[in-house]
């Protein structure tokens, strides 16, 4: 987590570089933005830093690469899955073939100029983030037992994009369209920011976790609108389980969702946004302590949910200093799953910059222009 915060700084610049796009659009006063699609930007500028740090415009190209893969397999996703289909040499199959092989080798060549850079011991820097490649690669160093081979730290690199990117974005998605929905919230939300970090500033670590009320919209949003609406385990045993056999090598789905808005977990308000369920914890959310679960359980729980929850903070707190929102009149709610939970027609928002900032602003540039 201390590495963690470390990377505030490197999350912040992509966060407010979409800000100041946002208020350059709303200089007239306000201005409507389709949010789903900017925070797939965000999110995808953040992984690819944090994953790659140093080597950010390499591991950039490589990522675009596997944004196509991905179109490519949501695609295939809609359509009817005929058994064996995918090994058949069709259009699409050997395009995606191709990308595979291209994105492989472009990670390879990154790997190697990486390696070869921590042995002549460059970019080495004290309290510098430290990116998930050059962790995996001093993984890999550590020790000559070290079984972590080059193949393993692609694919890793491969799947931190595929699991961290839509996921974050569905999140902030729909809390902004939560908070939009919910005004009383926004401004409770807001209050507490610029109560904690003032209207301009960073919200520094130390900053981040007096959020409180951020922290409970956050996870009443996660419990609503679970980006992963499910997570699969198979049975390594015969087991007995809430009264029911279940054989060796059953496949087991957990419909998180489902637990979610369960009404005999949650109380009468289930289908209800209530944030302060929250106010005592997630332990104490619930009448059972293992009720919420948009990150899995277990040994198998998502690794990277502190990432994901630092930047959907930092990202809402900067959001709420600058503009408040409401929702578009166009926008309609209709949740959808394609993979993840996602808002089937869009999220258009209309944001409205605040003067307060607008304020700050004018003062900085005076101070900058001289008299
Ligand atoms: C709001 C954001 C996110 C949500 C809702 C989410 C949700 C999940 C869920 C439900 C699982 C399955 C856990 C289980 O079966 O118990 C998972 C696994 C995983 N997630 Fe996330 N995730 C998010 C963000 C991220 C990010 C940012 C990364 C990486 C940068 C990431 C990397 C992974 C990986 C590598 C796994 C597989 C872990 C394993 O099998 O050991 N996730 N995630």
């Amino acid at each position: 987590m201390e590495n963690l915060k470390l990377l505030i700084p490197v999350m912040a610049t992509s966060i407010v570089d979409m800000m100041e796009k946002w208020s350059v659009m709303s200089s007239s006063g306000e201005v409507e933005i389709e949010v789903s699609e900017w925070f797939q930007n965000l999110t995808e500028d953040i992984i690819t830093r944090t994953a790659f740090g140093s080597s950010y415009e390499d591991g950039k190209a490589v990522f675009r690469l596997q944004a196509q893969q991905m179109a490519f397999v949501t695609e295939a996703f809609q359509k009817v899955s005929i058994p064996g289909y995918r090994f058949l040499p069709t259009k699409r199959n050997i395009n995606s073939w191709k990308l595979d092989k291209q994105i492989r080798k472009s990670l390879m060549k990154l790997i190697d100029r990486r390696v070869e850079n921590s042995n002549s011991g460059e970019n080495v820097h004290e309290k510098c983030p430290k990116d998930l490649l050059g962790l995996m690669i001093q993984a890999s160093n550590s020790s000559p037992s070290s079984n972590i081979t080059v193949n393993d730290i692609v694919e890793e690199c491969k799947s931190f994009f595929f699991a961290g990117k839509d996921t974050t974005s569905n999140l902030l998605t729909w809390t902004t369209v939560l908070l939009a929905m919910h005004p009383q919230w926004q401004i409770q939300a807001r209050d507490e920011v610029l109560m904690v970090c003032g209207s301009r500033d960073i919200p520094s670590k130390d900053d981040v976790v007096k959020l409180k009320t951020l922290n409970m919209v956050l996870n009443e949003s996660l419990r609503l609108y679970p980006p992963a609406i499910a997570t699969i385990r198979r049975s390594r045993t015969d087991v007995e389980l809430g009264g029911y056999n279940v054989p060796r090598g059953t496949e087991l789905l957990i419909p998180i969702i489902a637990v979610h808005h369960d009404q005999s977990i949650w109380g009468n308000d289930a289908k209800e946004f209530n944030p302060s369920r929250f106010a005592e914890g997630v332990a104490r959310a619930a009448k059972r302590p293992v009720a919420f679960i948009p990150f899995g359980l277990g040994v198998r729980t998502c690794i990277g949910q502190n990432l994901a929850l630092l930047q959907a903070k930092l990202a809402l707190a900067i959001m709420l200093q600058r503009f408040s929102f409401r929702l578009a009149p166009t926008y309609q709610h209709a949740p959808t799953v394609l993979m993840l939970l996602h808002p089937q027609y869009g999220a258009p928002i209309i944001f409205q910059r605040l003067p307060h900032h607008d304020q700050g602003q004018d003062q900085d540039q005076d101070r900058n222009q001289g008299p």
